[in-house]
């Protein structure tokens, strides 16, 4: 496969809906808290794997990527996001997301570069038909909970299901219980989230094998790096399918690499 540069920004090559960011309207729709240095208007386009066509800032890859970040509002989706792409983390007064916003990054996975478009969606209620919008482009969702929340964690189920209802059937998810740094004020323990990871009532084509589930924190940075490395592993080995190459497994991935996690198969 040829490494390509992405050609500059074809945003407005690609018609958007309405509601969507294009790089007119993409400041009223989100409020980044840090500049984001990285961050480009891009067209909600089809599935890019295979081919570079995103819009951008003169990155090099292979093949790109959507993944979108999913979750009740302050469990930590932005700072996940943040923590992964800059290093950092956003302390301080939450800043709620409004709307929805996206960072890139390309990642090196066994000599391919990978990009991932990672959209940051907004938690709140009030926003969610402007999520719904996004759902069918996404290649990888990652839901989280706060474990510090017990509610963020029982909509886990009614998360499930809006996926299930908005995104392509073969879409990969993962589960991600956020903030694992807080330990005195957890109220969710991890074998409810390694319980819930097993035996989703609806996850769409991973259900048979349960969901993949790591705890995070966006503060330490424990298993972020990680999160998103295995998403961009599966995604590229999706998209190759290389004859020779050993099937990744995801499940296993992150079983053998993350750190206080112990791992979802029934
Ligand atoms: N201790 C701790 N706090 C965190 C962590 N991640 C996020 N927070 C805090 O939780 C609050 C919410 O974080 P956000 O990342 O803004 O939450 P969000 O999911 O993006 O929320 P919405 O944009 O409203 O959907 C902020 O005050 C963060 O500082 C974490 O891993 N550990
Ligand atoms: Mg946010």
């Amino acid at each position: 496969m040829s490494r390509k540069k992405t050609p500059k920004s074809k945003a407005g090559s690609v018609p958007a809906a309405s509601t969507l960011p294009t790089a007119a309207n993409r400041s009223r729709l989100a409020h980044p808290r840090t500049p984001c240095p990285g961050s480009e208007a891009l067209p909600n386009g089809p599935p890019q794997s295979g081919r570079p066509s995103l819009g951008g800032t003169g990155d090099f890859y292979d093949v790109a990527f959507k993944v979108m970040l999913v979750g009740d509002s302050g469990v930590g989706k932005t700072c996940l996001l943040v923590r992964f792409k800059d290093g950092a983390f956003l302390a301080g007064t939450f800043i709620s997301t409004v709307g929805i916003d996206f960072r890139n990054k390309v990642l090196d996975v066994d000599g391919m570069k990978v990009k991932l478009q990672i959209w940051d969606t907004a938690g709140q209620e009030r926003f969610r038909s402007v999520t719904h919008a996004y759902y069918r482009d996404a290649h990888a969702l990652l839901l989280l909970y706060d474990i510090t929340n017990k509610d963020s964690f029982d909509n886990i189920q009614a998360w499930l299901t809006e996926i299930q209802e908005y995104a392509q059937r073969d879409v990969v998810l993962m589960l991600l219980g956020n903030k694992v740094d807080s330990t005195q004020e957890r109220v969710v323990k991890r074998e409810d989230g390694e319980k819930l990871a097993k035996h989703p009532a609806a996850s769409g084509s991973l259900q048979e094998y349960g969901l993949p589930f790591m705890e995070t924190s966006a503060k330490t940075g424990l298993n972020v790096d990680l999160a998103f490395t295995a998403i961009a592993k599966e995604l590229k080995q999706r998209s190759t399918k290389a004859p020779n190459e050993p099937r990744f497994r995801l499940h296993d991935y992150i079983k053998r690499e993350g750190r206080g996690v112990s791992c979802c198969r029934p």
